[in-house]
């Protein structure tokens, strides 16, 4: 299957110096696989992100991304103008103006269906996050780029915002690239991880990652929490739950989550 996007030898720099954030990375994606990049903080994951979607200059190697790719891109940081009021509905018309029934049926395709008349400023963190994935929708996206999105949630409200992007993958057969620190929730979710510190330490499918000794050695405690779950939905044959992968998932699927706003961020 041809490549949404290639990347070739990529190496990046940090701005306004020659210190290498990232080199020689090889990076693919192909339609309709989800492909997760996990790293500890300051390992270039967004540096990749931003790069890869040409928002950041290369020291080095090349990406090709298809022609007319389209992408719905949800940053790390999303800034909002606290003393500015505005509501769900006019968010989702910036900058493209869309028509009521769009934004209605984006809302309730994300799980937060109603939310129109409502203030930013007075949603949850995880309607917060739901909101920013139906604005990245709105425009049918053949790549959805998420970075952390899930950003001050908690585990429940995590684990239903990965069922949301995975459901979100199947009902459109867009891609989704996503960067996260969860990593025992997002790496199930994932088709493909791609564990970076500097460069590629390592990738495959998450059962591979869990056991590869770079990623083990990059994430301690944790790496050990991901490779127990492996063994244990391995361990595991679910009467009910043999077509999909979730038998051991509790989320409830409504997004509870508790984080709060990231008011004014830069
Ligand atoms: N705009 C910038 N100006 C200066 N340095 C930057 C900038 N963006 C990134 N860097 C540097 O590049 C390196 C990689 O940063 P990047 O944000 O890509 O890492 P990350 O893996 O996404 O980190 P985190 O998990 O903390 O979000 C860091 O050392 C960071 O300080």
């Amino acid at each position: 299957m041809s490549a949404l996007i290639e990347a070739r030898d990529l190496t990046i720099q940090r701005p306004g110096s020659a210190e290498t954030v990232l080199r020689d990375v090889d990076f693919r994606i192909a339609a309709g696989e989800i492909v997760t990049v996990v790293g500890p903080n300051g390992s270039g994951k967004s540096s990749l992100v931003r790069a890869l979607l040409g928002h950041a200059p290369l020291a080095g190697g090349r990406v090709a991304r298809q022609t007319g790719l389209r992408i719905g891109y949800v940053p790390q940081r999303v800034q909002i103008d606290t003393a500015i009021p505005m509501t769900v509905r006019r968010f989702l018309s910036l900058p493209r103006r869309i028509a009521d029934r769009d934004a209605a049926a984006v809302l309730a395709r994300t799980g937060v269906p109603g939310l129109q008349r409502r203030q930013l400023t007075q949603l949850s963190g995880g309607q917060f996050q739901r909101v920013l994935l139906a604005r990245a929708l709105l425009h049918r996206p053949d790549l959805l780029v998420l970075d952390e999105p899930t950003q001050g949630l908690d585990q429940p409200g995590m684990v239903a915002f990965y069922q949301l992007v995975e459901d979100v993958r199947r009902q459109t057969g867009a891609a989704v690239l996503m960067v996260s620190h969860d990593l025992l929730v997002v790496m199930r979710a994932s088709d493909r991880v791609i564990c970076l510190n500097g460069h590629v330490c390592c990738e495959g499918t998450p059962q591979d990652v869990s056991v590869d000794p770079a990623y083990r050695a990059l994430f301690g405690a944790d790496a050990q929490g991901t490779l127990a779950l492996y063994r244990h939905h391995h361990d595991h044959d679910h009467d009910h739950d043999h077509d999909h992968d979730h038998a051991h998932d509790h989320g409830d699927g409504h997004g509870h989550g508790h984080g709060h706003l990231q008011h004014g961020q830069g």
